[in-house]
């Protein structure tokens, strides 16, 4: 668990009571997570207890919060199941703690399915299909701030600390998605606000339904292509404790692809670059925990993930494409 920064219960009671959410009566630190300090924080309204998820947030500043707290509302507004974040009197939902930035949104119901099957990954490509199209009337414009720029910005600080076979590795491939991104396909992408970090351990459900997708806090607006290869590289590959390779389970990345699908069919480039973007996915989150692995940061309780991981999912990417050739649909596509 990471907590970065201890919350006294006095600054959350007093939050607590500002937003309207009654007597602060328990508040505990949450397992997982790594980017940001969460508790869940337990309010008592009339003798009603109801729990919610306080978030301070350790990196993002104020001026870059609104874009996922107002993307957060938009889609809730429009039926995906996010928890909305909860505004004090005036409207505000972005507050201050500890004199960081920090919300407080809904606490969803259920749990996350670290073992998922192929009911799962149909279950989170048809919502991550509705919550493209939920997207492409939000206001809002902000980058991907993990995207190709961080890529660019990031593998020169890493490469010091690695072998020599993984830095050729990763400077092929920051290279190759350099050489992608110039491309005219790329340019036609479909693109709009993504969620970018939608791994099973951000997807609740309960009795077998999904229930919600959180942590936005990696979105922006990039390709929807880009967030369907970053879901088919965490939900639907062969995991097996620590020495996983990295290859796909057919069976579960087809019922993702064709949920994902039956709501939004995808377009000739997107079917042209979805190898490119299991790529770029993987570089992606191989960059990232290799960042966060040579360079730590402080925190009361942080377990860091293991960059190997996604460095043998970029590996199996390389040596062999999946066979995700795309099922044709007769369903009609759904839209927003
Ligand atoms: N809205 C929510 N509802 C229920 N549980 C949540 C919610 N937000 C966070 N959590 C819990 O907190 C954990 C850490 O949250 P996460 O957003 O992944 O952390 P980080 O901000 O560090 O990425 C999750 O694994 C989940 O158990
Ligand atoms: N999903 C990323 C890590 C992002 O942090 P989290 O808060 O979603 O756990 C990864 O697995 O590297």
């Amino acid at each position: 668990m990471a907590v970065y920064t201890e919350v006294p219960f006095g600054e959350a009671a007093a939050l607590a009571e500002k937003l309207g959410l009654g007597t602060l009566t328990e508040l505990r630190g949450i397992q997982g997570g790594i980017e940001n300090t969460n508790y869940f924080i337990t309010c008592v309204t009339d003798g009603v207890a109801q729990e919610h998820v306080l978030t301070v947030f350790e990196r993002l500043g104020f001026d870059q919060l609104p874009f996922y707290l107002r993307l957060m509302q938009h889609l809730a507004r429009k039926g995906i199941p996010v928890p909305g974040p909860v505004a004090d009197g005036s409207g505000e939902i972005l507050h201050t703690v500890q004199g960081k930035p920090a919300a407080v949104v809904e606490k969803l119901r259920g749990r996350s399915e670290l073992s998922p099957t192929a009911g799962h990954c149909q279950a989170v490509g048809d919502m991550l299909a509705r919550m493209h199209l939920a997207g492409r009337d939000f206001g809002l414009q902000q980058p991907n701030l993990r995207g190709l720029n961080w890529w660019n910005d990031t593998v020169p600080v890493v490469l010091p600390h690695l072998a020599a076979s993984q830095r050729d590795l990763l400077t092929a491939e920051l290279a190759y998605q350099n050489h992608v991104a110039a491309l005219p396909a790329y340019t036609a992408l479909p693109r709009g606000p993504i969620h970018a970090d939608l791994f099973r351990d951000n997807v609740m459900f309960e009795d077998g339904r999904l229930s919600g997708f959180f942590d936005f806090y990696f979105a922006g607006c990039d390709t929807f292509l880009f967030d369907l290869a970053v879901c088919l590289n965490d939900w639907c590959i062969v995991h097996a404790e620590g020495d996983d390779d990295g290859q796909h389970d057919e069976t579960r990345a087809q019922a993702m692809l064709a949920a994902y699908q039956a709501v939004r069919p995808l377009t000739s480039a997107e079917r042209q670059l979805l190898p490119a973007m299991l790529r770029a996915g993987a570089l992606r989150f191989w960059l990232s925990r290799l960042w966060d692995w040579y360079l730590p940061r402080d925190a009361a309780m942080l377990k860091p993930h293991d960059p190997g991981h996604f460095e043998r999912v970029l590996r199996a990417r390389l040596a062999r494409l999946p066979d995700l050739s795309v099922p044709l649909l007769d369903a009609a596509p759904v839209t927003a």
